[in-house]
């Protein structure tokens, strides 16, 4: 098996790594930075460091198919389409580290039972707080749901600004990336398509 073929959640279990190991790495790269880490200033930054990485990284340590398990069917026979708009979310560019900034659409089209909204939502964010990019996080969310709920059809629409286009590099403070992945009906059903579409912009 290649690295590559495990899920990313498992690759960060091969390779454990100590709490000091890490405490001395981030004292390391402040080193590097050109700072002092023995300053009183920066005694305790190593392990906020940390702590904020647990936070801002934590999907590694979540399953978000897992939050899609519970659904509903009593919904009085409600067969349309569903969409959730503007989901935010903070996730952080595998190239870089830096944060990327945006927001979610989601859309489903319903098989027989519907799931909490707010798990919607919870699947961005599980795969957000992870090394990204915006593509694989498109098509991580939109396989979620598509894999989990099984729906008729699932459209993810992802816009987002990427700080290392903008405080680095390039230095494009306006541009954001769009991205979408089309599943299903959506993909294959031009009214739906349409119907999609008319709604997200409504
Ligand atoms: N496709 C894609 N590219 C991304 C994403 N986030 C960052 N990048 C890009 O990843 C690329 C990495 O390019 P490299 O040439 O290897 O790195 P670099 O020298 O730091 O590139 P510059 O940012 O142009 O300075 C850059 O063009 C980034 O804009 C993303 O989510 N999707
Ligand atoms: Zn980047």
């Amino acid at each position: 098996m290649t690295l590559q073929s495990i899920p990313r959640s498992l690759q960060a279990e091969r390779a454990p790594v100590t709490r000091e190991e890490a405490l001395k790495s981030v004292r390391t790269l402040l080193r590097y930075m050109g700072e002092d880490p023995e300053r009183e200033g920066l005694l305790d930054t190593p392990k906020r460091f940390l702590k904020a990485w647990d936070d801002l990284f934590s999907g590694y340590r979540t399953d978000p198919r897992e939050a899609l398990e519970r659904t509903f069917e009593e919904v009085a026979g409600y067969d349309e389409i569903v969409i959730l708009r503007g989901t935010e979310f903070y996730s952080h560019c595998e190239h870089h580290v830096i944060p990327m900034k945006g927001t979610v659409d989601i859309a489903y089209l319903p098989n027989g039972r519907v799931v909490g909204l707010s798990k919607l939502s919870r699947v961005v964010e599980g795969y957000a707080k992870r090394l990204q990019t915006q593509e694989a996080l498109t098509a991580e969310i939109g396989d979620a749901i598509e894999e989990v709920l099984r729906p008729r059809g699932v459209a993810v629409i992802v816009r987002a600004q990427h700080q290392c286009m903008a405080m680095r590099g390039v230095r494009q403070c306006g541009a954001d990336t769009v991205t979408q992945t089309l599943r299903g009906a959506f993909r294959t059903d031009p009214v739906e398509e349409a119907r999609l579409f008319r709604l997200l912009d409504a």
